[in-house]
């Protein structure tokens, strides 16, 4: 089986520093991939190389087998490789609807080009329709988003990479500023996500990550110490020492 996403070598320096240190990831379908490392250990750096939003120094990025390596970002989006960032992005005055329409726009330049007025109208609607009923935000359809809960604004974000109908899904922090209380909604609807996509996630909160990550990628000063599933990244001595500051025994 081809790998979603396969990530070779790949290196960052600005001027001096090495923010990227010969990086290499595979993510296949299915899969909810963690990144994990302290601040500073170039987790968002590395999503912005894999999306092209920064220009890697060295290395390659495979999307489905292709290599996008020399792609722009937004050709690379347009392949299905879909980000959302640490803080909301949203347009507040705006409904949630409409939100998720401009999203679904975007989608529509790719594949929609051949259809009618009328039958392109009716595919957004019913993307965001779609997307709407996954998040379980239809009730909100008409609400602008301002209003909205500070959780509920990022199921929006959410909701907007998905009517782009990503193949490989980056979320940085996704349920970063939102209550402790109510994250898990936020994990939960990327715990739901179909079963053919893939995600990686950036996320500071250890039981987030260990609850709904299938693999984990350690990262410290750009380079991967370590990658496993949970009960392996957990039982690792170099993790504990080097991410959890535990002493070494
Ligand atoms: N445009 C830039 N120019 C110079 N240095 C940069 C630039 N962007 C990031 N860095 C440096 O690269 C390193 C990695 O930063 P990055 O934001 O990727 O880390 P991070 O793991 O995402 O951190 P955090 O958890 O705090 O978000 C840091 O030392 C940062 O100062």
């Amino acid at each position: 089986m081809t790998a979603l996403l396969e990530v070779r070598n790949l290196t960052k320096s600005f001027g001096g520093l090495k923010v990227t240190n010969h990086v290499d990831l595979t993510l296949e379908p299915g899969a909810r991939m963690a990144l994990i490392g302290p601040n500073g250990a170039g987790k968002t750096t590395l999503v912005n190389l894999i999306t092209g939003a920064l220009a890697a120094s060295g290395g390659s990025v495979r999307l489905m087998g292709e290599d996008v390596s020399a792609l722009p970002e937004p050709v690379r989006a347009a392949r299905g490789l879909i980000r959302t960032f640490q803080v909301t992005r949203l347009f507040g005055s705006m409904t949630v609807a409409e939100n998720l329409r401009i999203g679904a726009i975007h989608r529509q330049r790719r594949s929609y080009a051949i259809l009618r007025r009328t039958a392109v109208e009716q595919a957004l609607d019913e993307a965001v329709a779609r997307v709407l009923a996954q998040l379980r935000l239809t009730d909100r359809a008409d609400t602008p988003v301002a209003r909205l809960a500070y959780g509920e604004q990022r199921l929006v974000e959410l909701g907007i990479a998905l009517v782009m109908e990503p193949r490989v899904l980056l979320l940085d922090e996704p349920a970063a500023g939102v209550p402790q209380s109510e994250s898990h909604i936020i994990m939960d609807a990327i715990d739901d996500l179909p079963e053919d996509l893939g995600v990686v996630f950036i996320e500071h909160d250890m039981d987030l990550v260990f609850r709904f990550a299938t693999e984990i990628v350690v990262l410290v000063s750009g380079a991967v110490i370590c990658t496993g599933t949970p009960s392996e990244i957990a039982a690792n001595e170099e993790v504990r020492r080097v991410y959890f500051g535990e002493a070494a025994h």
